[in-house]
């Protein structure tokens, strides 16, 4: 055994749930302690069950979720599109059929699958959370080794709750200083992304840490974990603290009584050794940070909001710039036209990255007593019914609607085109999302990645703009 050797918070998790260690090239055996499953990844999985005659090993340790496919107006009608429809009343068979948890649309438990474990408290620090989507990084906001499979994959990990995995290399991010006043998760996450590269990360699980990090809300540390796998990580993770067990305490699945206060001594452990090595470290001034925008058609396309529409003849690297002058002809921008005057269509509000109660409160904080711009449509979708719900004991919907936004139900939306809230093509949009790939949120229209703050001011304003420039 090597516990004597100083470990990162990876390598401490990774171990713990290490079934069988692989010989030379093999994969190690990891046990899996909670499986996310949505309609999207899951229908070919549960064929394959099927096939072989098996069970769900732990249906107690899977549960199931709409979120890619669900309309978020009129929930009550059957879902338009056949495609969608079909998706989610296979995933309802299925889950009806293996014994497993769903929350259905409509369910005051529904939302995206990112957004409702955590809200259940059903992540938790020093856990291996695995499902078939990219940004099961989230999870890793707590200390958990989480993170997204394949098809195949989910139906190993249905049918035995572990997963063949070859470790991961580490690389810590290290973000000391403070944040200034308006400078959010979402800007640190869009800023290391640029800096790294969409490429940068790939092998690795990524630790953030460091003051600016600590100093983070759950809701932020799960925006900056998410978007991970934007910079090609496996992985990212945060070391847990009292705010973590703060977030936890009394959610539904959190341990209770005695069996919290033995969780929370174990957690304490989850931390990186004074010591550890990580195969690479990345360092970025916190107090240097401002609002980021990305202008190209990929997360690490962005830039401080203050500057202006990079002009790819300056880019050394052929390859960069050949990618810009592609990203810059289909976004429809022209070299050093400055950010804050690019006029957007639409604002979308929401997504796994910021659909929670704190990015809504956020937003509305802005729009408080001010319009949405003619011409401009503002979606504000809530990550799950519980974000929903919450936003409305607060007065937040009235908020949104007064300025003329739209107040939607739950689901991944305007995030990606599986589901009816698109844009046309041509159509410009503000997006707190995190993937501003070409057709992303709908064939031919063009996606800005920004932070709520933003979204919100954006709105307002109709160009890319932050709170600052309302005044
Ligand atoms: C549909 C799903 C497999 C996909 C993912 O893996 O991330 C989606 O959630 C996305 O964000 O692109
Ligand atoms: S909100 Fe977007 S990123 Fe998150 S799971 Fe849904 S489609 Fe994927």
């Amino acid at each position: 055994m090597t516990t004597t050797r100083p470990r990162t918070l990876a390598e401490k998790v990774w171990e713990a749930h290490t079934v069988r260690r692989g010989e030379g090239a093999e994969p190690d055996l990891l046990y899996i302690d909670l499986h996310l499953v949505h309609e999207v990844t899951s229908p070919q999985a549960f064929d394959g069950l099927r096939l072989a005659g098996r069970k769900v090993r732990r249906p107690d340790l899977t549960i199931a979720t709409e979120d890619h496919n669900v309309p978020t107006v009129d929930i009550e009608l059957p879902i338009a599109d056949p495609v969608s429809r079909t998706q989610v009343e296979t995933l309802r068979k299925n889950c009806k059929e293996f014994g497993v948890r769903l929350h259905p649309m409509g369910d005051a438990e529904q939302g995206i699958v990112h957004v409702i474990g955590p809200q259940l408290g059903l992540t938790q620090p020093g856990m291996t959370v695995v499902c078939g989507d990219s940004h099961t990084s989230t999870h890793g906001a707590f200390g958990a080794m989480a993170f997204g499979i394949g098809t195949s994959e989910v139906e190993h990990v249905l049918a035995t709750q572990t997963l063949p995995l070859r470790p991961f290399k580490t690389m810590a991010i290290n973000v000391d200083g403070r944040l200034r006043p308006g400078v959010t998760a979402k800007d640190v996450i869009l800023a290391v992304i640029a800096k790294i590269g969409t490429g940068g990360g790939q092998g690795y699980v990524l630790e953030y840490r460091g003051s600016a990090i600590e100093a983070l809300s759950m809701e932020a540390r799960m925006t900056i974990c998410n978007m991970s796998i934007e910079a090609g990580a496996r992985a990212g993770m945060i070391a847990p603290d009292e705010t973590t067990f703060a977030y936890l305490k009394g959610r539904p699945h959190a341990p209770q009584g005695a069996d919290w206060d033995a969780a929370v001594e174990n957690w304490k452990s989850l931390r990186t050794d004074e010591g550890a090595v990580f195969d690479a470290e990345v360092h970025l001034d916190a107090d240097s940070l401002t609002p980021f925008v990305t202008w190209g058609t990929n997360p690490g396309q962005g830039l401080p909001l203050s500057e202006s529409v990079p002009d790819p003849e300056q880019i050394a690297d052929e390859t960069e710039r050949f990618a810009a002058e592609k990203a810059l002809s289909y976004m429809d921008l022209k070299p050093g036209t400055p950010l804050r005057d690019i006029k957007v269509d639409t604002v979308f509000l929401g997504s796994c990255t910021n659909g929670r109660i704190e990015d809504l409160r956020a937003a509305a904080d802005v729009l408080q007593g001010r319009k949405v711009a003619e011409g401009v449509r503002m979606l504000v979708v809530p990550g799950s019914m519980r974000v929903r719900q919450a936003a409305e004991a607060e007065g937040l919907d009235k908020v949104f609607l007064d300025a003329g936004a739209e107040w939607r139900q739950a689901g991944c939306s305007m995030c990606l085109g599986m589901n009816p809230d698109q844009l046309a093509p041509g159509e410009r949009s503000a997006s707190t999302s995190n993937r501003n790939f070409e057709g992303r949120q709908g064939k031919g229209g063009r996606t800005h990645l920004v932070s709520p703050l933003v979204a919100a001011a954006t709105a307002v304003r109709g160009t890319l703009s932050s709170p600052e420039d309302l005044n």
